[in-house]
């Protein structure tokens, strides 16, 4: 093959990166020279444009842009090269997809809601002191009544818009329902649970301490002796773990009595002036003729909301949401009673999935709850920066079964949960982003029919490895080779030696330049994987079909002390190893213009040089901001991050699609932090959004005015 066409071959996509977003350059390289395509009857209709190229091997520099929000990886500095003969060459407009910057959704375009939500015991009318200090909350409520308190509370807050009322009159009105609370009675013989009779008695004093008491009637039990409070604690354990298959390790009822307190105590703090608690709209059972499991609740399935964005896929992958945010929705759907919401929790955990943040509350006082069933109501807080409880965290499988793999969750620094998006495991396609899979695309000579069973024992390498040398990139035992590692680890860090080629309508500065398109800077050639696919005779077990099989490797997302989430490796990697894609919403860079510019249709953005709306075929991109996988969570670090990413092409064998994975490009050890290099400039001033402040405290962070390495030290490192 001549050198030329090699290169051709070989150059053929950039990427820009973004902090939720991946931008790909698919530029329709055909494997044909120009002459050849042109001879050829096959394989590309007539009418079809060959994008012409000139490639370039010279030292630019790549900068990148982003802020915390987004960046872009923005493309060497020089005079384009291109042949500026032919208009239509580089972009044609079904090959051809370039690079955008795109910028993450405002917040304010998500559902958000503010006013966060707990579950605390109704709240006591005016306060009784007692001589201890404390002040008497449920139980003095209940004595009230003669054991038989229906402490009905009028719930008038408006979640829907933030807003809360705060007159907590105990009127029934305004179509707004009242909760029940209903204490055991001590006399009560004919209810089982109450034959013991039992009463919760919490209570706070000024100075913010808790006190619980445990009131109960032994008059019933002969030779009755006051057990040992760890007896007493260790069976209940077990028979909560056992009625409500709590599954998580860390259950114990001191746990709960201590979140309890804490919830006890955040809520008190949010009362509000004439000491009424803030609470919320809950809507009549009457409407509800079906239940809905939490599942529903969660998507918004089943009834009408206008916050939840429905399922719109499949698999209706779980959004995940923090609670603060889903409850407010929970009262348009269930009935009245605060008990309902706290079944559909339950549900939630009976799935299988535990939930990190103030659910941890929710759970607590799901025992609570149990014990008696009526007592609590939903209230909002003022600001979830009152919550004091710093639990730890932990879900099971974010990906509920989507990965070949669990991929857990444990936050074990603060009580924040996860962003709200949808996990999805492969990339989906919004909208107008054409990604078509054509089978009569794939010719002969790009996959190999003739193979059986596993590829890679073959002797001579099929087809499929034609795009990585004649070699298979990945070695019997599922790594990537080292050589090819090695150099894709070399692109990476020293673009300046690469090839870069230049077009002539760049749509990456059309889209910096928002209206004017600037001269294209040149674009990294990268390397590629080229997997088997179903046109191969290969089986689903071929060694050549790695990226494809999705996640196997043990991955858990954690917060870190300065970086947000993170994801870390639970197992130890050894160099090569693949560790999950990049996966998000396939968009164009129309979409993603429009996105970040919140432009209204009207004002679509006109693509200077072509007559109407900018080709949405022109470009595709991937945001994870709102359908994303494991990777919108991997963390940046300067220039020695373990991970490398390689673009892998599985569908198509002329680039016009591919997928970006990561590799381990060392010997990853387990619980080690997983990290690549976004590729940020941090010098980059010129970018209108700032980065952010990198924390990623690698000796060669591009961050820090004064390097803490010296160059010998560098070079000694790039050695090793
Ligand atoms: C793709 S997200 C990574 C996941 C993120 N940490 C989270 O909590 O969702 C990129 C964002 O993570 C944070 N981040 C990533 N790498 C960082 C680093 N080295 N130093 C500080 N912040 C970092 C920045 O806020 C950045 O905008």
């Amino acid at each position: 093959m001549a050198p030329s066409s090699k290169i051709a071959k070989a150059c053929k996509a950039m990427k820009t990166k973004n902090l939720n977003h991946v931008h790909l350059k698919q530029f329709s390289i055909d494997r044909r020279t120009k002459h050849e395509h042109l001879s050829s009857p096959t394989h590309v209709q007539d009418d079809e444009e060959v994008p012409q190229f000139q490639f370039v091997q010279r030292g630019k520099k790549l900068k990148c842009e982003r802020d915390t929000q987004c960046f872009s990886y923005e493309e060497p500095k020089g005079m384009p090269v291109m042949d500026l003969s032919d208009e239509e060459s580089v972009l044609d407009k079904r090959h051809n997809n370039a690079v955008i910057i795109k910028h993450e959704r405002d917040a304010d375009e998500l559902a958000q809601f503010d006013v966060p939500l707990a579950i605390v015991p109704p709240a006591a009318p005016p306060s009784l002191a007692h001589e201890d200090g404390f002040t008497n909350g449920s139980s003095s409520n209940v004595r009230e009544n003669d054991g038989e308190f229906l402490g009905t509370k009028q719930l008038n807050s408006e979640v829907v818009d933030g807003s809360s009322n705060e007159n907590c009159s105990d009127v029934k009105g305004n179509g707004l329902e009242l909760l029940e609370y209903k204490q055991l009675d001590t006399e009560d013989k004919g209810d089982d649970d109450a034959s013991d009779s039992s009463q919760f008695d919490i209570a706070s004093s000024p100075q913010g301490n808790v006190k619980i008491s445990l009131i109960c009637n032994s008059s019933q039990q002969s030779g009755f002796r006051i057990p040992s409070l760890d007896a007493v604690l260790k069976l209940v354990e077990e028979k909560y773990i056992k009625t409500y298959r709590i599954t998580e390790p860390g259950f114990s009822v001191v746990k709960l009595m201590k979140d309890v307190c804490e919830c006890f105590l955040a809520e008190g703090t949010n009362c509000t002036d004439d000491g009424q608690v803030r609470s919320t709209n809950l809507t009549s059972s009457l409407a509800i003729s079906k239940k809905l499991s939490a599942q529903d609740v969660l998507c918004g399935r089943g009834y009408e909301g206008n916050f939840c964005i429905p399922p719109s896929f499949p698999n209706e992958p779980f959004r995940f949401r923090n609670f603060i945010e889903v409850l407010p929705q929970i009262p348009r759907v269930l009935t009245s009673t605060s008990s309902n919401v706290l079944n559909y929790i339950t549900e939630l955990n009976v799935n299988g999935n535990s939930y990190c943040g103030r659910d941890i509350k929710i759970k607590a006082l799901e025992g609570l709850g149990s014990l008696n069933p009526s007592s609590l109501v939903v209230v909002q807080k003022h600001s979830s920066c009152l919550d004091p409880l710093k639990a730890s965290h932990h879900i099971d499988d974010i990906t509920r079964g989507a990965e070949n793999a669990k991929i857990s969750l444990v936050n074990e620094i603060t009580d924040e949960c996860l962003p709200e998006f949808y996990y999805i495991p492969r990339n989906i396609a919004y909208e107008n982003a054409c990604v078509k899979f054509l089978l009569a695309r794939i010719s002969d000579e790009n996959c190999c029919s003739n193979c059986v069973g596993d590829g890679m024992s073959l002797i001579v390498p099929c087809a499929c490895a034609g795009e990585t040398g004649g070699e298979f990139a990945y070695t019997q035992g599922g790594l990537v080779e080292e050589k090819f590692l090695e150099k894709c680890i070399s692109l990476n860090r020293d673009p300046e030696q690469q090839c870069l080629f230049y077009c002539k309508d760049c749509p990456l500065e059309r889209s910096k330049h928002k209206r004017v398109s600037g001269p294209c800077k040149g674009h990294l050639v990268r390397q590629f994987i080229k997997e088997c696919w179903y046109k191969c005779g290969c089986s689903m077990k071929c060694g050549n079909r790695l990226v494809q099989q999705g996640i196997t490797v043990n991955l858990q997302v954690f917060m870190t002390p300065e970086k947000g989430w993170g994801v870390r490796t639970l197992e130890d990697l050894p160099k090569g190893t693949f560790v999950c894609e990049y996966v998000g919403e396939i968009v164009t860079n129309t979409e993603l213009f429009e996105r970040n510019t919140k432009m209204s249709g009207r004002e679509k953005y006109k693509c200077p040089g072509s007559k109407g709306v900018l080709r949405d075929e022109e470009a595709l991109c991937l945001d994870a901001t709102v359908y994303g996988n494991v990777a919108r969570f991997i963390n940046h670090r300067c220039f020695d991050a373990n991970l490398v990413e390689i673009p892998v092409e599985v569908e198509t064998p002329d680039h016009r699609y591919y997928h970006l994975a990561f590799f381990t490009r060392r010997k990853v050890d387990a619980l080690e932090e997983l990290t690549w290099d976004y590729g940020i400039d941090f010098k980059d001033q010129s970018h209108p959004v700032k980065a952010f402040h990198c924390c990623c405290e690698s000796m060669f962070c591009r961050n820090v005015k004064h390097p803490k390495i010296k160059l010998h030290a560098l070079w000694a490192w790039l050695a090793l």
